[in-house]
């Protein structure tokens, strides 16, 4: 038996001494106060025993995390379909690439990347009679947790300075790729990014990708086709130009988002949030990557 307890203990003690921490994501004015020093880990195993060390309780902006959240819901509502919108390929480009968009006619590389995320979020907002509450139920049921909220300060932060977003979703609408306004739709990815957790809720959220779809009250969100594409979606574009990077480092699906938050796993065995605010240059937490370099390391533990 593995001792998780004790690997994440000396992650955060590791995590604790690092003095480069990485660079707040300040570009979303409300992300830029957070205190760089914060450091969490969270694990659950297959027996849905929990292990935690650091600020693993405290709050954070989960990000481009909720991407993986908004892609299950439209693969819900409207199963395959979702692929003639938006592809599944690495892009090896950063999360907010426009000139890609462009030189492939206005379909996204893969859902994970803003364009594509915008995509999925124009999915939603047609597909649901009040998308924001409809959205948020469906995590909070997944996580059987009903205190999963949107940080509307973080949503109101994003949308005044979001311009690279609005260019994203004006050239998806040029290429009729939108069926929404513009207007619309970037209110609700506003939103889904700015869904507030802590590293225990997201692993409470993301059991279901490592236990064949079904939530931790065993209720199937998710076919098993359907997490098999999301997991690899997840390993080969969940890190965007750094996916290479993370499956080479550390050799889990994952995702990462710019409030900090990593949250990866290993089928069939655990599911593990880090959060720690400063990131690196391809906007990655940088003492996330290393944490969960470490714990693979040190469990020999991953998919490979
Ligand atoms: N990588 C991320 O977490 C990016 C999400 C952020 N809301 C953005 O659109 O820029």
């Amino acid at each position: 038996m593995i001792d998780f307890q004790s690997v994440l203990n000396a992650i955060n003690d590791d995590a604790s001494n690092v003095k480069e921490r990485g660079e707040i994501a300040d570009y979303i004015p409300q992300l830029a106060k957070i205190d760089v020093k914060h450091f969490g880990i969270h694990l659950i195993d297959s027996q849905q025993k929990n292990f935690s060390a650091g600020d693993s309780h405290e709050l954070f902006s989960i990000q481009s995390i909720s991407k993986v959240l908004t892609l299950s819901l439209a693969l819900n509502l409207i199963g395959e379909d979702v692929w003639k919108r938006v592809d599944v390929e690495p892009s090896g480009d950063p999360f907010n690439h426009l000139s890609l968009l462009e030189l492939e006619n206005g379909i996204p590389r893969n859902p994970l990347i803003n364009p594509g995320a915008i995509v999925i979020a124009d999915i939603l907002v047609s597909q649901l009679e009040h998308p924001k509450d409809d959205f948020l139920t469906f995590v909070r049921n997944i996580a059987n947790d009903d205190s999963i909220t949107y940080d509307e300060s973080v949503a109101i932060s994003e949308k005044e300075t979001g311009f690279r977003n609005f260019a994203a979703a004006n050239l998806l609408k040029s290429y009729d790729n939108l069926n929404n306004d513009v207007e619309v739709v970037l209110d609700f990815y506003f939103h889904q990014c700015s869904l507030s957790m802590s590293c225990e809720q997201l692993t409470h959220v993301f059991y279901m990708f490592m236990n064949h779809g079904k939530c931790r009250r065993n209720k199937a969100y998710l076919t098993l086709s359907q997490v098999k594409r999301i997991n690899a979606i997840m390993l080969t574009c969940g890190f965007y130009d750094e996916a290479g990077e993370f499956a080479f480092e550390v050799g889990l699906p994952g995702k990462s988002g710019v409030g900090g938050g990593i949250v990866a796993l290993l089928p069939n065995k655990f599911c593990v949030a880090t959060w720690s605010p400063g990131l690196n240059p391809k906007g990655n937490s940088k003492i996330g990557m290393l944490a969960l370099e470490k714990l693979t390391t040190e469990t020999e533990l991953s998919i490979f």
